[in-house]
Parts: C-alpha cells; structure tokens; sequence
C-alpha cells in the first residue's frame, strides 16, 4: 500500500501493517482523545470545556467551561455535524461545506477559517488530538475507491496520507492516531509512540467494531457477539504495559485494567479510559485515576460519552439529554440539553436503532442518529422486545426472583398499575405495607423537624431583632428610622478589612488602565491580592463632606450579612481617612447590559437563548433568595441589566446592593421610602405613592426580562416608543411575541418557552404592585421555561440547571479568580452611548413633583468607557478629580428633557 507524507511516499505491502513514524519528542504531554461526536471536551491549562450538538435540530454547537477563548469563539450560525477537540480548541465538521472548522486557541492550527487540506476536499470525519487534527475524506470513486485519504494538521503532523483500503472511522491520540479498516476492521496507528508503544502493540488479528484512542494508549470493542474491550498500550494503571500478546497466550484479558463486560462505546483519557455497558448502558471507568476524583454517576445511563485528560462526559440517556461529567477537573454547570449522536445520512444498520425525540435532533431530511443497541439484559430482567430499527430492545423484571431493592419497587409499581395475581400479592403486600408505613413515618419526621427548624429560625429572626433593638447595643442598630445590623460584628465574620495600601497596590495605583467600570458613586479597579486573587475593588467617589458615604454602608452592612451563589460576594473592605472601598470576587465577564447592549455584536450573539434564560433564572434566584431568605427581607431597589453580572462561567451575580433597604416582612405592609432607583426599571407605584415592597423589584426584574428578550434597552429614544414596557406589553398581549424578540437571534425551536417568558415579564410591570406575581413564582416560571427551551418535554418539572454551580461557586475559587483574567478592551468600551439615557435618581435626591424629579445621570455607569466617556470616567476616577467629579454630577443633574419627560411617564 501507499502512504503518502508531504511530498513522499512511503509504500507498504501489507495493509495490516502499522505504520511507524517517528516525531520528535513533544515535551508537555497533554492528551487529546477521541474520534468525532455530538460532544466534545477540550481540557489543558486553560480550563476545562465542554461543548456538545444542540438537541433542537439546529446542529448548532454550544460550550460552556472556563477557557473563554473557545466559550466566546463558539460559531452562533454554523451548524455542524459533528465535534472533536484538543488541548485548548475544538473543531467541528460544518455541515454546509464537510469541511473542519476550529476555535479556541492552540498555535499549530489555524483557527476561525475552514481548512480543506487541499481546496474542495470533503471530509467525513474529524479526530482531534492534543495539538492536532486530522481529517477522513470522503470516499473516493472510481479506481481509487479502494484507497482513502486522510490529511492532518498541526504538531509535526501536518500531512495528507494517502492510504490503501478503505478506513472506516479515524481516532486521535496525544501525538498518534490510529484508523480502522472497513473491510476486515483491524486497526493501524501512526505517529509517536516513545514510551507507549501504541504502534508495536497493535493486536493483529483481531478485528474491532470501534477504536478509541487515549493519552498513550488505545481500546477497541471487539467484534463478535460479546463486544468486550481490549486496550493495548502504556499500561492504564501507569506501572505496566500491556502485553497484547500474553493477553491473547493466556486466551484472557488482563481484568484489572478492562472489565469483561460487553461495551457499546469507548473512551480514552489521559490515562483511563471509560465504556457505555452493553445491558444497561451504565459506564464503567478503568485505569488510572487521579487524586479526588469522583467516580462515575451510580445508576446513570449514558446514550454518548467523550473523554477529557483526567475527566470523562457524558449524555444522559433521559429525555432531558442532559450532559454530565466525573472524573477530576471537569467544567461544571452544564445547561444544555445535547444530541446523543452526530445525525448520518445512511440509513442504521442491523445492531443499530434510530434515536427519535419530540425535538428531533437532525435538520436534514434522510440523516439519522444511530445508537448501537443494547445487548442483553442486567440481571434480574429478561428481554420483552428485541431491538428494531425504531426503539432499543426492551428488558423487564423477573418479579418472582427480585433480589434488589429497585427490582422490587418496579415490580409492585408494576403490579399496582397492571393488577398482579394472588400469588404475587401474597407475596409482595407485606413487603409494600411495610414500605409504605415506613415512607409514611419518614415524611411525618421529615415534615415536623422542618416545621420546628423553620419555628426556630423565624423566632430567632423577629427576637434578634427586637432585642437589639431594645438593648441598643446588640447587633442590629436603627438607623434613621431603619433596622441595621452592626456592622462590627458582622465585618469581622464576613469580609476581610484590607489598609488603603494593600488595594492601591493591588489595583496597581489605581490607574487607568486598571480601571473596568463607573457607577454613579464609585469607580470600579481589577486587582489582584497579595495571595493572587483576582478581585474588583470598588473605590467609592466621596464628597468632601463625606455625606454620601451612606451607600458605601449600606453595601458593606448587607453583603456582610447575605450569601447566595447569585449574589456578587463581597471578599472584603477598607475604611481609611477620607477612602472607602469595597473588595469584590471579579466577574470576568462584565455585566450583562454590556453583553446585551455593548457595540460588540458577537458578544450579543454569543448570548443564546439558553444562555439568556439561564442568567434570567440565576438573576431570579438571587433576588428570591434576597426576598424570601434573607431575614428581614432584602429590597435591592436598583435591578437593571448593569447590575447582573457575569462570571468565568457565564453564571449570573447580582451586585450593587447600594440603595438596597432592609424591607418589611411582607409585602402588604410597605415601606414608606423616598423613590430611588433607576429610570426605566422605577416602580411606577412606588414613585407615586412613596410605597416601597418587594414587588418594586418585581417590576424592575419584569423590565430586565423584556430587555433579554427584546436587546432592546429600557428607555431607548432612538424607536418610537422609547419605553421598553409600553411597547413590548402590547405585543406581548396581542400575542405577537416574534415582534419582540432579539432579531440578532433566531427564534428558538421551542417559542412557546419565550412566549411564558415574555408573559411571565407582563405580569411582573402590572401598574399595581399586588398583581405581579411574588419573585418565587418568577422563579420557577423561568425555571419551567429554561427546561422547556432545553427541549425536556417535562416541563412541569422545574430543572435546575445551575444547582450544580449553587454551592460550589459561592467557595472562593481562587484559581479560577486568578485565571479570570478578563482584558478590559473586551468588555469595556462596549458601550458608549448606552446607558447616557439611563437615569438614576439616587437616594439622596428626592422626587417631589414630576418635572424635577426626572434627573439625568451623568453617570457613566457600567463600562461607558471609550472615547471621550473614557477620559472623562478616568478623570473621575482618578484620586482628587472623585471630589470635583461628584460636585459636578451634582451639578449637571437637571430636569429632563421634554422628550424624556414622555417616555418616563409610565414610570411616574
Ligand atoms: N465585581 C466586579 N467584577 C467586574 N466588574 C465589575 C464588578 N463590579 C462592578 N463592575 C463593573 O463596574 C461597573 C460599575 O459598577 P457599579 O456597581 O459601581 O455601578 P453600576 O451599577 O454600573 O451603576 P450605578 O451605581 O450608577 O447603578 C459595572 O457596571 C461593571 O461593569
């Protein structure tokens, strides 16, 4: 046969033959795996990431993980039919052309181009390896029909081989790859082995259905009727190789390194590797494992799984088709709902079923997903149906002979529905009474030791409170007529208290450059801390007469004392002189205004559907937890689109608790409060009547809804109705919701999940305060819908697609922080324009009529900062000009314009 390298040729005589070619040693070894798929993982020092198919049918890809270089790069209009990635980048096959098409970064592939190896060539398939790709060509006709190419790039790999045979499918390791044949399914490898002897090991006469190629070893499913799994290489367990050949004298395989078990698919890793089992579709991981790794999910079934260096994904085999991973490093929350398969235009073969789901996952009429079927049943169960070319073969339980807890409460819930006889009953109703008696009693403690908690808690809440209040000099204080914790006690427990050097010197003199955002009372500095965190310091723009340092307090009084994965944690502050700052974990994504509204249309764009909801449900959460668990309630009064913001993993934060007011335990009993907040996003009821409730934050959350799903801003005077309320309200009730939603965006498969949404945001700005919905139920209605749009047809059920990240990234992240190392011409001067119509009027202005209470911000909060915004944001912010900057703010504040007066009517 002939193998063609470049220019030369180098010809084979027997097709079974490996093909050895030595490379130079690649020093960092990081390992890339795997052949093409719905999902791909790309891993290295950059963060995990995890990209899967969206399951709509749209084939386009979608990623989430911690290398921002491939989560912002991620094609918003490019289908694809499949995916593969490496150390730092992924690429995916496009569709329209069968050509690949990379993104991330990595310096030995060309990113963001498609790249035919030469022009017009058509690929089949695409591997991925640690610093390189290769690519199968579509079949050639003709005479050359039994020989195939496959051209690769990148690391010492740049090369179109020239191959006798037909190869069916191809498998990328760290530095090698390997190639299985059509005909008589044995496996050949090339590129460098040192040390793994991948090559030399290649069990010859064997034929294998499916090849994975791992770190520095490979797995092949054998053909035949048990479908286990060999693996040859360097050893998995990292003491031993595998002797390929002692394994086939002894007749058996070395059973600590791969289990017997019939598999449906193989993954390899760095140094495990992972298989879907063929009775149950359970996986099971063998080889090495690394330190606090954890093992596979118990009892979950997987439809696909893909292989990162020490982690594993998978997709879940439920309806929800939901990713999830193991192993140690991998990305966490994972929102999407993936395709379980990459969609071929064959129709599936005998030992195959075709994947059917409401949403259908392929575009094009005639492709199919097919999912190899299951084989055999796990103990216990027999088979009822065997496989079709429609569904998986069906296994139900031996009743008679159940051994297992789950065996038997699927027989009872079976023999409940379907009437079992006599004789089952006789034997199963002692055991289910006893079943049922015990879950009665389990619910009945249950429910009383949450009641008495609850009691407790509720008590604890009211009695501190008062207490202190009698006693003067407890932890909570009045404050001008409001209740305050002491701010003392809880500085010490919550935030550490940093000297004016120690965060001039980490925000590097508080210079310009490291200057990321300007609000109305401060300007916001990236830093990193002594130990290497990276943080937001907030420095707060006094008066001379320090007057307005009231809402350095009040931010410092209530993040001390409030903690929820979806507030912005507050890591510490300074009281020094004539300085106040605050210390913040840094949102490496800047605020969603600037997503949503920056010059930066790809930024826009890269916000989908499900990224959007997601921040609405994360926000929702946050601002519930500030209503129904903070102890008195929390209003944040100030909830607009610059005040969410968005971390290293595209979770929400809400932040600038600035005008935030401990508010009254419920809502019928409100405040009376002067109106502060910002225009657009007022309560029009709590500017009239001064009557401040949660449900003022109810209306500004409605607005910001509209505002996701529209792009549109909320007052906008370049349309004609200027007031995102008055004019999306309309439409959402004349049921045109497609008038309303982003045109930047497609509308999704699923428009019934936007239009809840777009109803869920009418309710939330009714005129009167009573009638919007309370922020839990906004909750699980965004809740509801995120599912729906995920295409989980249970949309009754709630799914928390963050609840993974609740908890996990509330811990202070350190390495994350460090990494977050987001680059201020990314997010900055996104927005200019944006926010000059955005008004604000701070607490300390009052509104007693109409005309002078419309005062324009001269703010340029959040990121106005390019051009001459930018001069004049750092001006401000820049030590002695804070003082003049405010007095000059003050100054500018006046009545509004005509123009604005009307548009700011429906707030007032
Ligand atoms: N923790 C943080 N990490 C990264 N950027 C931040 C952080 N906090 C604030 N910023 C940036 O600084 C900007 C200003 O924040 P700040 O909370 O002071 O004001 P604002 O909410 O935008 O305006 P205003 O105070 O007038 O409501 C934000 O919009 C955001 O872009």
């Amino acid at each position: 046969m002939k193998f063609r390298w470049g220019e030369k040729y180098v010809l084979f005589r027997d097709q079974n033959l490996v093909f050895l070619l030595f490379f130079s040693c690649l020093c960092v070894k990081v390992l890339s795996l795997g052949s093409m798929s719905s999902i791909a993982i790309s891993y290295g020092e950059n963060g995990p990431v995890f990209c899967g198919i969206k399951s709509d049918g749209s084939h386009l890809a979608s990623c989430y993980g911690s290398n921002s270089a491939i989560v912002r790069a991620t094609p918003n209009h490019s289908p694809f039919l499949g995916l593969t990635a490496g150390n730092g980048f992924v690429c995916g096959l496009a569709m329209d052309s069968n050509q690949p098409f990379c993104w991330g970064s990595t310096p030995f592939i060309p990113m963001g181009v498609p790249q035919p190896m030469v022009k017009n060539s058509e690929y089949l398939e695409i591997s991925a390896g640690d610093h390189h790709l290769c690519g199968l060509r579509k079949p050639l006709m003709g005479k050359f029909r039994n020989s195939s190419l496959i051209d690769c790039w990148g690391y010492n790999m740049t090369k179109s081989y020239d191959i006798d045979g037909q190869i069916q499918s191809i498998s990328a390791g760290s530095e090698f790859n390997c190639g299985l044949y059509a005909q008589n399914r044995s496996v050949f490898c090339w590129g460098d082995e040192t040390g793994s002897n991948v090559i030399s090991l290649i069990p010859k006469e064997l034929s294998f259905w499916k090849i994975a190629a791992g770190g520095f070893h490979v797995c092949g499913i054998l053909e035949g009727v048990n479908s286990r799994v060999i693996c040859w290489g360097r050893s998995l367990d990292l003491e031993e190789e595998i002797s390929v050949g002692s394994v086939m004298d002894s007749g058996q395989l070395n059973v600590d390194l791969s289990p017997e078990d019939s598999m449906l698919s193989v993954v390899g890793g760095r140094f495990h590797a992972c298989g879907i089992r063929g009775n149950d579709r359970r996986v099971v991981c063998w080889g090495y494992s690394v330190e606090r790794s954890t093992p596979p999910p118990n009892g979950a079934k997987f439809y696909e799984i893909a292989a990162g260096d020490y982690f594993t994904c998978g997709v879940l085999a439920e309806s929800s088709l939901l990713p999830l991973c193991w192993g140690a490093g991998f990305p966490s929350a994972l929102p999407l709902a993936v395709a379980p398969g990459v969609c071929k235009p064959a129709p599936c073969s005998k030992g195959f079923y075709e994947f059917n789901n409401a949403s259908s996952p392929c575009k094009s009429s005639g492709t199919h997903i097919c999912l190899p079927c299951s084989s055999g049943c796990p103990s216990e169960m027999h088979q009822i149906s065997e496989c079709s070319l429609t569904s998986d073969r069906q296994c139900g339980y031996n009743c008679s002979s159940c051994g297992s807890g789950e065996c038997h409460s699927n027989c009872s819930t079976a023999a409940n529905s379907g009437g079992r006889n006599e004789k089952y009953w006789s034997m199963q109703l002692p055991i289910v009474f006893a079943e049922i008696s015990f879950a009665v009693f389990l619910v009945c403690a249950v429910s009383l030791t949450s009641i008495l908690y609850v009691k407790h808690k509720l008590r604890n809440c009211r009695c501190s409170a008062k207490s202190k209040k009698n006693s003067g000099n407890g932890s909570f204080q009045k404050d001008n007529g409001k209740i305050r914790p002491d701010l003392d006690e809880l500085k010490i427990r919550r935030a550490q208290k940093f000297t004016y050097e120690e965060l001039e010197k980490a925000a590097d003199g508080f210079k310009e450059e490291a200057l990321v955002g300007k609000g109305s009372f401060s300007c916001v500095f990236k830093g990193v801390l002594k130990d290497g965190t990276v943080v937001a310091v907030k420095r707060a723009i006094l008066s001379p007469d320090m007057k307005n340092s009231k809402e350095f307090h009040t931010e410092l009084d209530l993040l001390s004392r409030l903690n929820h994965a979806h507030l912005l944690n507050l890591l510490g502050y300074c009281e020094d002189g004539g300085e106040r700052l605050l210390v913040y974990e840094f949102m490496a994504n800047g605020s969603l205004h600037q997503h949503l509204h920056g010059k930066n249309q790809e930024l826009k764009e890269q916000l989908d559907w499900v990224r959007r909801v997601t921040i609405a449900v994360q926000a929702a959460r946050g601002i519930e937890y500030l209503h129904g668990y903070a102890c008195p309630p929390v209003i944040h009064r100030d909830i607009k689109s610059s005040n969410i913001l968005i971390d290293e993993e595209h979770n929400a934060r809400v932040s600038d608790f600035g005008l935030s007011l401990l508010g009254p335990t419920n809502s019928s009993s409100p405040l009376a409060e002067l109106p502060a907040g910002t225009l657009g996003y007022l309560d029009p009821e709590y500017y009239r009547l001064h009557y401040l409730t949660t449900k003022s934050d109810v209306y500004s959350f409605g607005v910001l809804l509209l505002e996701i799903l529209s792009g549109r801003k909320a007052i906008d005077l370049q349309y004609e109705e200027g007031n995102i309320v008055e004019w999306a309200v309309p439409l959402i009730k004349a049921g045109e919701i497609e008038n309303v939603l982003d045109p930047v965006l497609k509308p999704p498969v699923e428009l019934e999940a936007l239009k809840r949404i777009a109803n869920v945001a009418s309710k939330c700005v009714r005129m009167r305060g009573k009638e919007r919905p309370s922020m839990d139920k906004v909750t699980t209605a965004l809740e509801r819908a995120l599912a729906l749009l995920m295409g989980s047809p249970c949309n009754e059920q709630p799914i928390l697609p963050t609840e993974v990240v609740l908890g996990s990234s509330r811990l202070h992240n350190k390495s994350s922080q460090r990494s977050g190392n987001r680059s201020t011409s990314e997010t900055d001067g996104a927005d200019t324009e944006d926010q000059r119509i955005e008004f604000r009027a701070p607490s300390w202005i009052t509104f007693p009529s109409v005309a002078s209470s419309q005062r324009r911000k001269s703010s340029v909060s959040d990121s106005d900062l390019d051009g001459k915004n930018l001069q004049e944001a750092r001006h401000t912010c820049n030590g002695t000009a804070a003082a003049d900057g405010l007095r000059s703010l003050v100054e500018e504040i006046g009545p509004a314009s005509p123009q604005e007066h009307l548009y700011l009517q429906h707030n007032f």
